[in-house]
C-alpha cells in the first residue's frame, strides 16, 4: 500500500485525483491538504460521506499527524515549489501536476531529492497522449524546423503558456536548437501578436470557456505542413500518469522532470 496526500484537494484537479486514489486498490488516502479549507474531515463533504480522512489546512500538521509516502500536488504555481520542497524535506515523495516552476526550481527540488534519495516526479502534463504529442513534435523538428505551438485552455488558467507548451517547446528546442522563424523585418502593430518567443519558435495561449486542455503543434515547410495535436476532454485524461507516477516514484531516487521519463 501506497500512502498519498492530496495537496489543493477541492481543486478540478485535486478533487479528481482524490477519488482516483480512494479507487485504487494500491494506495491509500491519509490526507488532504487546503490551507482555505473549513472542514476537518473529508465525509463532510457530501460526495466523500463514507470516507473518513484527515482534512488539513496547516502542512506542519499533516507531517506530525500522518505518515505519507507520496504527496500528490494540484494547486497553484505560486505554492507549488514551497510545497514540493517541503514534502522533500519530510521523507515524502512528490508527484507534481501544478505548472509554473521555473528551470531554476526545477532544478532546486531535483537537487535536494538527490540529497535525501527520495523519488519524485514533476510532470506539466499527466496524460499519455500528451506525452506523445511532445514526442512526436520534437522528432519532427529535426526535419521541419519551423514551428508554432498553440495551446488552448479552460479560461479560469492562471499561468500562460502552459507548462505543457513550455515543455513541448524545450524538448523541441533539445532537438534543433535555436533557430530564427518568420521574416527578419516583421513588426506587430499590437503588442503580442506574435506570441510569446521561445528559441525563435513562437507560443500562443487561448483561453475560452468550454475548453479542457489542447494543444496544437503545427509545422510548415517547403509546399507543405504538418499538425500535431492532442485533446484532453474530460480530466480522467490525466489519472493514468498520475497513479503511474505514484507507485514508480516509490523506487526512484531522483525527481524526474517529465512523465515521458517514466513510460
Ligand atoms: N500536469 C497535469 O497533467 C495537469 C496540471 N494541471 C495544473 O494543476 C494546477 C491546478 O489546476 P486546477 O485543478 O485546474 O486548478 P484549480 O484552481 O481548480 O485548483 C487549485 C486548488 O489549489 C488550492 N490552493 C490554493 N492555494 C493553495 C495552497 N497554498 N495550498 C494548497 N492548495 C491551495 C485552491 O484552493 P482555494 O480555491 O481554496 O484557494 C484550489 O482548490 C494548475 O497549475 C494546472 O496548470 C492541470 C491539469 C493537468
Ligand atoms: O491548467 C490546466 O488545466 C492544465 N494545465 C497543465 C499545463 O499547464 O500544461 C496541463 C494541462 O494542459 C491542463
Amino acid at each position: 500500500m501506497i500512502n498519498i496526500v492530496v495537496a489543493g484537494f477541492k481543486g478540478k484537479m485535486g478533487l479528481t485525483a482524490t477519488k482516483m486514489v480512494i479507487k485504487n486498490e494500491k494506495f491509500t488516502l491519509v490526507g488532504v491538504f487546503d490551507p482555505h479549507s473549513v472542514e476537518k474531515n473529508l465525509n463532510e463533504i457530501s460526495e466523500f460521506s463514507n470516507t473518513d480522512v484527515r482534512v488539513f489546512q496547516d502542512k506542519e500538521d499533516l507531517v506530525k499527524e500522518v505518515q505519507a509516502d507520496v504527496w500528490i500536488d494540484f494547486t497553484i504555481p505560486a505554492v507549488a515549489f514551497q510545497n514540493t520542497y517541503f514534502a522533500l524535506e519530510h521523507g515524502i515523495r512528490p508527484v507534481v501536476g501544478t505548472t509554473g516552476f521555473t528551470e531554476s526550481e526545477v532544478k532546486e527540488v531535483q537537487k535536494l531529492a538527490q540529497e535525501k534519495r527520495l523519488g519524485g516526479l514533476i510532470a506539466p502534463n499527466f496524460a499519455i497522449g500528451a506525452v506523445l504529442m511532445m514526442e512526436f513534435a520534437a522528432k519532427a523538428s529535426k526535419y521541419f524546423p519551423d514551428v508554432e505551438i498553440t495551446e488552448m485552455h479552460h479560461d479560469n488558467k492562471l499561468d500562460a503558456p502552459s507548462g505543457t507548451a513550455i515543455k513541448t517547446a524545450e524538448m523541441i528546442f533539445a532537438e534543433r536548437g535555436y533557430h530564427a522563424q518568420g521574416n527578419p523585418e516583421e513588426k506587430e502593430t499590437i503588442k503580442g501578436a506574435r506570441g510569446a518567443d521561445y528559441e525563435g519558435m513562437k507560443i500562443h495561449s487561448v483561453r475560452l470557456p468550454g475548453l479542457v486542455a489542447h494543444q496544437q503543434v503545427q509545422f510548415g515547410s517547403v509546399g507543405e505542413g504538418l499538425l500535431i495535436r492532442h485533446d484532453s476532454f474530460d480530466r480522467s485524461s490525466f489519472m493514468t500518469g498520475v497513479a503511474l507516477g505514484c507507485e514508480k516514484v516509490m523506487s526512484l531516487n531522483e525527481i524526474a522532470y517529465g512523465l515521458e521519463n517514466l513510460l
